[in-house]
């Protein structure tokens, strides 16, 4: 054993951890640009490309869902030409997931990719300073799967250390966001990008009883953010630090929310109880994972003076979630206005939402704010998010302003 050349394993572990909090450096999203059908047309289109229009009363069911979803309009890979292709897609009884695979084999790391070079342009720094690749998605049927594509399509190191996650759903963001922090802040030196990318093909088929409510509310895009904790170097700008994260589910509630993967595609279930289940439960998670960082000052806290990254899983979700922490109408706007303009992406939204929360607020973010994203289990995600105040609280001889 060497002793004296400095190399004890405390020296190391010194070494290996980061020095700060971990945060978001970067963020770029995407949606397929082929297809995009405005929710007051989104029912006839539907129920006309499904033959379904015999079905009057499940079709006057869905207008009236599409009404109240808060949604303006969606963006889908799906074409009717793939449509005419695979007429199997609207008979959940016929098999067709192998097709399926092999469509968004190929398209979900694509979208993925025009996401991720957004998000490197912005983070300023070669793709291939990437150590580790965390990929969320729902679509993941093969291996090796679409992140080792990409991986290869944005030229990352062949020493990427890439993690996939598979159908967390909804709260997919959350958790890839949640990991990318423990690993960035355990790693001196590592900089995760973080890759959500969904495509509501491997669900798609004609209406039916059950699947009306995610017709109306689920859509395609990607969102990747790029994830690092201090020093920070070549022009690297910290946006919201990711100060404390927790993971709750809420008990007995595995039948709310799910998905299940049938030889016609994948099926997805959920209960009307949800937003009140969420509405119930949604205090108490942010009061534990905030007192993870003030301790017993969490009373000082005022949610209304925080600002707000939370899943738009559906309109009355958001508006439940308003009512229990009484937020000023206009707290979740960034929330509503990515359900308005893209549907509920999945596992893909929350990144939007940090976007479009960056962009409207520039430099007059609160100091602290919440993420909060949700999904089968029902499980709820929290992060405690901090937007820096200025950017000489950090080691600013590595910071180059942007
Ligand atoms: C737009 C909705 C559907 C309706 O708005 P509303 O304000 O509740 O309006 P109404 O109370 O007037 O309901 C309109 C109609 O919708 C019906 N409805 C109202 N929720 C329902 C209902 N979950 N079922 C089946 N009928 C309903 C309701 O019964 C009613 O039917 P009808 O009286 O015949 O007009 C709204 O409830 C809504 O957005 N609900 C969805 C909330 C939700 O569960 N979001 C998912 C959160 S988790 C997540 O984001 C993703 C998880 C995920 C999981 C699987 C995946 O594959 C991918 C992802």
């Amino acid at each position: 054993m060497a002793k004296g050349n400095g190399t004890t394993p405390d020296n190391r572990r010194g070494v290996q951890h980061a020095e700060g909090t971990a945060a978001v450096l970067a963020i770029g999203t995407a949606n397929p640009s082929g297809v995009i059908v405005p929710q007051e047309q989104f029912t006839d289109e539907f129920f006309r490309v499904s033959n379904s229009d015999h079905l009057t009363h499940l079709k006057e069911k869905l207008k009236r869902i599409c009404n109240k979803t808060g949604i303006e309009k969606r963006h889908f890979h799906l074409t009717e030409e793939m449509l005419r292709d695979h007429p199997e897609f609207l008979d959940r009884e016929l098999p067709s997931l192998e097709a399926r695979i092999e469509i968004i084999a190929t398209a979900v790391p694509k979208l993925a990719e025009l996401a991720a070079r957004k998000a490197i342009a912005e983070w300023g720094r070669p793709a291939t300073d990437i150590t580790h690749l965390v990929f969320s998605t729902y679509s993941g049927w093969r291996a090796p799967s679409v992140d080792l594509q990409l991986a290869s399509l944005l030229g990352l190191r062949p020493t990427v250390s890439r993690t996939i996650l598979s159908l967390h759903g909804c709260y997919g963001g959350g958790r890839a966001l949640q990991l990318a922090k423990e690993i960035a802040e355990n790693n001196h030196g590592a900089r995760v990008m973080v890759a959500c990318c969904e495509m509501t093909l491997v669900c798609f088929a004609g209406p039916d009883g059950g699947n009306l409510v995610g017709h109306a509310l689920f859509g395609d895009g990607a969102g990747v953010a790029i994830i690092g904790a201090g020093p920070f170097a070549g022009g690297e700008h910290p946006m919201f630090e990711m100060v404390a994260a927790t993971q709750t589910t809420i008990p007995k509630t595995e039948y709310a929310l799910g998905m299940q993967v049938t030889g016609g595609g994948v099926d997805f279930h959920l209960a009307i109880q949800v937003p009140t289940l969420l509405g119930q439960n949604i205090q108490q998670c942010l009061v534990d994972a905030f007192r993870l960082v003030f301790g017993d000052n969490i009373d000082n806290l005022t949610w209304n003076d925080m600002f707000w990254a939370v899943h738009p899983g559906g309109r009355p979700i958001l508006d439940n979630i308003e009512t229990v922490l009484k937020l000023d109408p206009g707290k979740l706007a960034a929330s509503r206005n990515v359900l308005r303009e893209y549907g509920n992406m999945s596992g893909a939204t929350i990144v939007f939402v940090l976007d479009d929360l960056r962009r409207r607020c520039k430099d007059q973010l609160p100091e602290w704010g919440a993420l909060l994203a949700f999904g089968p289990g029902i499980t709820i995600e929290t992060i405690v998010l901090r937007s820096p105040r200025s950017l000489s609280e950090y080691n600013t001889d590595d910071i180059k302003s942007n």
